[in-house]
């Protein structure tokens, strides 16, 4: 598709624009990966700080090091490996990233959010983001697991929003609704398989800020009065591209910390405790997306059955 802004015969590409990712580079990305792969998962996992763990219950693996795939840069942070895996996780097909890409770490957005549209050329329908979050809700508890039902993202008001640019309608349209990003009948499903586990599931509205730096008292002081109850530096912006793709989308966030929302307090965020609280309480979350994978993938199955028969 052709361009429209040209400078000199060469593409006018702003340091953050999606045209940093045109549809003939993701599907270069997606061709090496479907070349290299027999199986075509329909589900596709990002595992936030810490939760890595997801990637390790796959079996019947395939794993690509992101610095083997074309036009993946390096996770650079702690708690995520940087790894592409494909396996099976209760016997569902999956493509799991062992690692996701920040913008703190010097990325855009528009490259934050390509494994979105990799996701999407690779025909996977699905995508469920896990994060590790601070607490800004003062009910909320360090271990808590917070559903998503929507997104506070102010970078995502602004010209780093990883859609402005050039948009190419095979990705998904110019003005994209995103008052329904994270799926109701994935929401209620998760919540009836965790009340099944007898596992108490927060349900939430998830902020995020750029980072690195953690939050000042007063910006966790004007996200709670927005409406925000947990805080991170992912996660939205991958939903918007997932779901502007088309991909249904599931987001959990683990809080890992409390907000501290008091002046002078002796209490501070670190990302020691973020990893602590992770690997403490990443095996209720991996079975919680364990057996949501498998009755979406049974529910489908039936689904297409109903279709066939029909
Ligand atoms: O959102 P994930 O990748 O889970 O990680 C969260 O934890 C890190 C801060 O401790 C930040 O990267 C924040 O976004
Ligand atoms: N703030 C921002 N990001 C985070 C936090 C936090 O308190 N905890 C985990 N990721």
């Amino acid at each position: 598709m052709e361009h429209p802004v040209k400078h000199d015969g060469h593409l006018n590409v702003n340091a953050i624009t999606n045209s940093q990712f045109s549809f003939d580079k993701v599907k270069e990305i997606a061709d090496w990966i479907l070349e290299r792969v027999e199986l075509r998962p329909k589900i596709g996992i990002v595992c936030g700080s810490g939760l890595g763990g997801l990637g390790d219950r796959l079996v019947e693996t395939k794993i690509f090091p992101y610095s083997e795939v074309p036009h993946f840069p390096k996770s650079t942070v702690v708690g995520h490996k940087g790894n592409l895996i494909f396996g099976k996780l209760n016997d569902v097909p999956v493509v799991c990233m062992q690692g996701r890409f920040h913008a703190y770490e010097g990325y855009s957005n528009a490259l934050c959010t390509m494994p979105m549209k990799v996701f999407k050329l690779l025909g996977l329908e699905s995508v469920i983001l896990t994060c590790a979050a601070g607490g800004i809700n003062q009910s909320f508890e360090v271990g808590d697991i917070m559903l998503i039902k929507d997104h506070i993202a102010p970078l995502l008001w602004t010209l780093q929003n990883p859609l402005v640019g050039h948009n190419d309608d095979r990705f998904g349209p110019r003005f994209p609704a995103v008052n329904r990003i994270y799926t109701k009948h994935y929401r209620d499903l998760i919540k009836e398989i965790a009340s099944e586990k007898s596992l108490e599931l927060k349900d939430g509205v998830y902020s995020s800020l750029g980072g690195p730096c953690y939050e000042t008292v007063s910006e966790l002081r004007g996200l709670l009065q927005l409406g925000a109850d947990a805080v991170g530096m992912s996660t939205a912006h991958e939903a918007l591209v997932a779901s502007y793709c088309g991909l249904k989308v599931l987001g959990i966030a683990l809080i890992t910390n409390k907000a501290v929302i008091e002046y002078d307090s002796e209490n501070y965020p670190n990302h020691e405790e973020v990893i602590d609280t992770a690997n403490r309480r990443a095996k209720d979350l991996e079975e919680l997306v364990s057996e949501f994978v498998s009755r979406t993938f049974v529910q489908k199955v039936d689904m297409n059955n109903n279709e066939m028969s029909k």
